[in-house]
């Protein structure tokens, strides 16, 4: 179906059509496109190729193309699938494909509002369980409408950022003791998400409706909500996460459009109760998406995002309820993609159960959470065209020392 020469495994196909930002060496950053191992120079193709707007790609960051909306998405992922499917586009084309090894990758988007849902009911449960032993499973609200939270869009940096240790309070010793030290966290934990791109604003006191969500979202990122459970542990009652998570938040480099996910569409669970009428959809729909964790060199886990009970439409509806508009550029997070089977969990505080179960890594080593120096790569697939699977790219960090201080 395309006359690109694309190489076998992980890499983008001629169907996904990621958009990123990217530079080499002496030139400014600017939009691209992935396919296979190489990237498109999409302004100077825009340009000789006839497309109206190439301005909007000589540009260090995707926001002008996000705000130009869903016609303008679809009039150039229309006109990319043309030319890499058209053998005679290839003369077009060849001369803007620059291999992925010779560009770096930007964060592609300038991070408006950033919001975390925890819409896994897994999840929700087992951090119950082991944050609160003592309260009722899920909270209170929980089926009634998607959880979340306020985060910290400035610190949302690329794939392939260190993220330095965060030091803060937490308990040492048994609760009972009361004793509380300032230091390096000791359960530097992971959180696998799917995160969600707003193109279109809306305005100040209209809701988005459930059914608007694609005019609105424009594609989607895969997220690492880096997590210290010690700080967090301490510090989240009654107002919940503050420093325990907002050190980083890393997102992958390639922004996949929702179009490219139109394969991957699946009934999300049966609701009970059924939600209020905001929340409701005539048509509802989540994602077949399956994320790998590798820790090190090791797969540990591959978390199963199908079975989401809240869907990224009703979290932008939810979002959106009172009135709180959405800008270009906004991110929200599905929550941690915790399956319910064993080996799908999206965090390693369930993985190991808070520590009682340490997973053992191929280098003989045994881990319980982060220690200094480790790598841990999410990447995901999606039900694609014919039975295929698509690759979505991956989101990887590595753990560097806490600053000298704060030991
Ligand atoms: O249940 C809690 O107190 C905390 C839960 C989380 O840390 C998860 C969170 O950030 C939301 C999510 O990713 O599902
Ligand atoms: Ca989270
Ligand atoms: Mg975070």
């Amino acid at each position: 179906m395309t006359w690109l020469d694309l190489p076998d495994g992980a890499a983008f196909d001629a169907w996904t059509l990621p958009y990123g930002i990217f530079s080499t060496p002496g030139e400014e950053p600017r939009v691209g496109v992935a396919v296979g191992d190489h990237v498109l120079d999409l302004a100077p193709l825009a340009a000789t190729g006839g497309l109206d707007g190439a301005h909007l790609f000589a540009q260090p960051t995707l926001n002008p193309f996000l705000a130009a909306g869903r016609r303008a998405w679809d009039a150039v992922r229309g006109w990319l699938l043309e030319l890499v499917t058209g053998e005679p586009h290839r003369d077009l084309v060849e001369p803007h494909l620059v291999p992925v090894r010779d560009v770096k990758l930007r964060r592609p988007f300038d991070v408006g509002d950033y919001v975390d849902f925890y819409a896994s009911q897994t999840h929700a449960e087992n951090v119950g369980q082991l944050f609160r032993p003592n309260s009722p499973g899920l909270p209170a609200a929980w089926r009634h409408l998607p959880i979340g939270y306020h985060g910290r869009a400035g610190t949302v940096v690329v794939s392939g950022t260190p993220v330095t240790r965060p030091s803060g309070l937490r308990r040492i010793g048994p609760p009972a003791d009361g004793r509380v030290e300032h230091g390096p966290s000791l359960r530097l934990d992971i959180e696998v998400e799917a995160g969600f791109v707003v193109g279109t604003p809306s305005r100040l006191g209209a809701p988005v409706p459930v059914a608007d969500f694609t005019e609105h979202v424009f594609g989607m990122v895969l997220v690492n909500d880096w997590s210290a459970r010690d700080i967090q542990a301490f510090e989240y009652v009654p107002l919940g996460p503050f420093l325990g998570k907002s050190f980083a938040t890393s997102i992958s480099p390639w922004v996949v459009p929702l179009d490219a996910l139109s394969h991957a569409r699946v009934d999300p669970p049966p609701r009970d109760p059924e939600p209020a009428a905001y929340l409701r959809d005539a048509d509802p729909w989540g994602l077949d998406l399956e994320f790998t964790v590798t820790w090190n060199d090791t797969v540990v886990s591959r978390p199963p995002f199908a079975g989401m009970y809240w869907t990224p439409a009703q979290q932008l509806a939810h979002l959106t309820a009172n009135g709180a508009s959405v800008r270009t550029g906004d991110l929200f997070a599905s929550g941690t993609v915790s399956g319910p089977r064993p080996g799908g969990s999206g965090c390693f505080l369930e993985l190991t159960w808070n520590g009682a179960e340490p997973v053992a890594l191929a280098d003989g080593s045994s881990r319980s959470f982060l220690e200094d120096g480790d790598t841990v790569t999410i990447s995901a697939t999606a039900a694609g065209p014919d039975d295929t699977r698509i690759h979505l790219g991956a989101v990887t960090g590595q753990i560097t020392p806490p600053r000298s201080h704060d030991h």
